[in-house]
């Protein structure tokens, strides 16, 4: 609200604004007429006004190097101006700034009888005229208006309103002062402007005068003052100020006129900084903050917005989550995957580069060793961050399959090895001190609550110089999962027929020693079932071979052991007596293989190894598949086209996988088409081609749910799973298998798989781990986490 009162100088607002207003003090001088008394004496007017701003002194020109003749000030009213004049044209906008919530102070300055009393008395009654004026048309405003009269003389303060004119005292806050004034109170609406308008009649201004000229100074000494004191708040600055200086024209007082203009002069340069003064009491400021408070609440309740943002920070939450779970896995399937590697390359004791996989073995270095790639800034390891934890399953899948044993190698065969059923465990030593034992006592099914143990079905071994180790069955399963297992399970029905018929066509003198007409002697021991079921009376069933370096049977550093516990010896019994006494054993195996051919999922998933694979084959010798995956391989000088074609494909098949956003986001950011990028752009392309293809678990049960329990129970004891946990117990005793070398390994290990179990408490030593206090030796603790029962979900 914007409102003219009268003329142009003054204008209200709303009193919304604080800015603080500065100024310069408003001076005017205003001369009065030589009176009757002076005319007599004959004084005449040594001043004239020459313009509205500026006065010369004209009588005396000798004077003129002590004192200037001319002054100029803000207004200069002559000797016929009207006190009306005076407000209107000079301190009225002044004196009502008071209605904006502005301080505001009028004085009246000169020498006595000079005309300070006539001017403010003029002054004072058109101000008050104009502000009950403006009161009067504001209707939707409260006023409170405080006034009071007070008459300072020597130091003693008298209220000019009261009848008795009892001398008032002085209270610290000078806004309390006591006062008869009518007091008229506005409601406590809250927001309260407090403005205070003073018209000041200076006596004595002859002694200011003199102080004030002589030093030159514009501060008025106030401090110990109760005029000063009364106008405190006026005259600190925060109000806007006029000055009337009052004077004679009178030859007769030019001394005291001089006195009074240097004051004036001096009065100029001071400047004030007068702001509006909004007063909001305890109790509104209460009110008001509550009202605040309610809005904001009912606008936050209220709001579509917020809803919106509330669950937009939710659904990120859970993605946040998700994609932490996400990356834990990736990192442990990383560390698995480099176990794998690292053991392979320990076992075989080659060179990664000369190997048959040496694209692979040139990945593993890159990531591994050299931080791959060199252009890489991310922090950590490399494999997770990029994504190929998956990658290096699938690459290490296809290692395991691909190693081609020399058959010009010696290979010996375990004399105490007896080979008496069909369900054929080969072992052989893999290198020193490996004692692995791997036990899946007492594994419930979900649905069928079938028990088995762990029998690492189907397991053979090729002792040569290199004492490679293959569990084809466990490697095929712990990486392809569901359909992998099918594969195993074809393996090994290849191989189990291989080496039955070798070894009834064995030249070797017992059945404990097999040799094929190549030379190689396989070692073949029981399956850890069979193995149980014979030797019932013992908990431990140990399939022993001898190493290449003749060392005697039982000693750690020359053997590796397959070591099969129960759970508890009931569970065994239990086992044992349903392997040797239903008819599982005898059912025909090929009657199941045909019912897996038959299904469509089985044949999906036989598309899925699209690897390089190489595989023994059924009469021991050497069979290489052929590489199924050139489909990705393009001629090195198209490789841009390649690239783009290859990226495509890949994001076409992150789709198709819901290939985590992470990782999408690493691979992509990683990989921009250097050619030396072609290798991981093919791995990720098998990987990603292998994922798709491969059969959820859900179908995975429903193939399984083709066979009859008794089927199945023969199925799971090839595989050597149980079909709720094969994945992490196959990785786990993968893990195992790979990382039964030192203690570091196994701590670092047991850390691995109490990630995968969930055990947060990764301080503790793997016995603590599982519970395997009945384990003696410290030293079997690199085999014995892996014994404990844990339970997957
Ligand atoms: N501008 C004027 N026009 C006509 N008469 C004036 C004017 N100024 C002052 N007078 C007259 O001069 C006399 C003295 O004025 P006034 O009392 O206001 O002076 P004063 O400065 O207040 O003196 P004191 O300091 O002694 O109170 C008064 O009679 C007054 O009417």
């Amino acid at each position: 609200m914007t409102e003219s009162i009268s003329g142009d100088e003054f204008e209200i607002s709303d009193g919304q604004e604080s800015t603080a207003q500065k100024e310069k003090i408003f001076v005017a001088v205003r001369l009065r007429p030589l009176n009757g008394k002076e005319i007599a004496k004959g004084d005449a007017s040594d001043w004239e006004c020459i313009n509205t701003t500026t006065i010369i002194f004209k009588n005396n020109p000798s004077e003129r190097s002590m004192y200037p003749n001319a002054f100029t000030f803000d207004r200069i009213y002559g000797c016929d101006s009207s006190t009306k004049q005076v407000y209107e044209e000079g301190v009225k906008g002044i004196g009502l700034s008071v209605l904006n919530g502005i301080n505001s102070s009028i004085f009246a300055y000169g020498q006595t009888s000079s005309g300070k009393t006539y001017t403010m008395s003029g002054v004072t009654e058109y101000a008050i005229t104009d502000i009950y004026d403006y009161i009067s048309r504001q209707n939707d405003r409260e006023f409170a208006l405080k006034f009071s009269a007070i008459e300072i003389y020597n130091e003693c303060v008298r209220d000019l309103l009261s009848q008795d004119g009892a001398q008032l005292r002085l209270l610290d806050d000078p806004e309390t002062v006591e006062s008869s004034a009518t007091e008229y109170k506005g409601s406590d609406s809250g927001r309260t402007l407090a403005a205070t308008v003073n018209f000041v009649d200076l006596a004595g201004s002859e002694r200011a005068s003199q102080t004030l000229a002589a030093g030159g100074n514009s501060h008025i000494p106030y401090r110990n003052s109760k005029l000063t004191r009364i106008l405190q708040n006026s005259l600190g600055g925060n109000a806007r100020t006029a000055i009337v200086c009052t004077m004679s024209p009178a030859h007769s007082h030019v001394e005291q006129s001089r006195k009074t203009l240097l004051f004036a002069s001096c009065a100029k340069d001071v400047s004030t900084n007068a702001q509006v003064n909004v007063v909001i009491s305890d109790k509104a400021l209460v009110k008001q903050l509550q009202q605040e408070l309610a809005r904001l609440a009912n606008e936050l309740k209220t709001s579509p917005v917020s809803n919106d943002s509330a669950s937009l920070i939710r659904e990120m939450k859970l993605q946040i989550k998700k994609m932490g779970k996400e990356r834990e896995e990736l990192t442990q399937q990383r560390d698995l995957a480099e176990a794998r590697l690292d053991h392979l390359i320990r076992v075989t004791g080659t060179d990664p580069n000369s190997l048959p996989w040496g694209e692979i073995g040139d990945l593993y270095k890159k990531s591994s060793k050299d931080g791959y790639p060199a252009s890489n800034t991310y922090e950590g390891d490399s494999l997770n961050k990029y994504g190929l934890a998956d990658m290096e399953s699938s690459k290490f899948d296809f290692l395991d399959q691909s190693y081609v044993p020399d058959p010009s190698q010696e290979t010996t065969i375990n004399p105490e090895d007896s080979y008496k059923d069909q369900g054929i465990g080969i072992t052989s030593s893999i290198d020193n001190n490996s004692i692995i034992e791997i036990s899946e006592d007492s594994i419930k099914e979900e649905d069928q609550n079938i028990e088995e143990t762990s029998s690492i079905g189907n397991n053979y071994t090729i002792n040569s110089k290199n004492r490679i180790e293959e569990n084809q069955c466990i490697d095929n399963s712990i990486t392809t999962e569901e359909t992998q297992m099918d594969d195993c399970y074809e393996s090994s029905k290849e191989n189990t027929h291989g080496i039955q018929t070798r070894v009834e066509q064995s030249p070797c003198s017992s059945d404990s020693e097999i040799s094929d007409s190549e030379g190689i002697c396989l070692t073949r021991s029981k399956s850890c079932n069979e193995l149980t079921t014979n030797t019932s009376s013992e908990k431990e069933i140990i399939a022993e071979s001898r190493n290449d370096n003749g060392s005697e049977p039982g000693k750690q550093d020359d053997h590796i052991q397959f070591l099969t516990k129960s759970k508890s010896e009931a569970d065994v019994t239990t086992i044992n007596q349903q392997d040797s006494s239903t008819p599982v054993k005898n059912l025909d195996e090929k009657e199941i293989e045909q019912k897996i051919k038959s299904s469509e999922e089985r044949d999906a998933s036989t598309e899925l190894l699209s690897f390089d694979t190489e595989s023994v084959s059924s009469h021991g010798t050497v069979k290489k598949t052929e590489q199924k995956a050139s489909e990705f391989t393009e001629p090195e000088n198209d490789w841009s086209m390649v690239f783009e074609k290859q990226r495509r494909e890949i994001i076409k098949l992150w789709n198709e996988c819901n290939t985590p956003l992470v990782h999408r986001t690493y691979f992509f950011l990683l990989f921009k088409g250097d050619q030396s990028d072609s290798v991981y752009m093919e791995v990720e392309l098998r990987r990603l081609s292998f994922l798709k293809n491969t059969p959820s678990r859900a179908t995975s049960k429903k193939l399984l749910k083709k066979f009859s329990s008794t089927e199945r129970d023969v199925l799971f004891k090839k595989w050597g799973i149980s079909l709720d946990s094969r994945h992490r117990r196959f990785q786990l005793s993968r893990l195992v298998w790979t990382k039964t070398n030192d203690m570091d390994h196994i701590k670092e290990s047991a850390e691995i798989v109490a990630k995968l179990v969930g055990i947060v408490e990764l301080n503790r030593t793997p016995k603590e781990l599982f519970g395997l206090s009945f384990l003696p030796k410290s030293d079997h603790f690199k085999t014995s986490f892996c014994k404990g029962t844990i339970s997957f979900t």
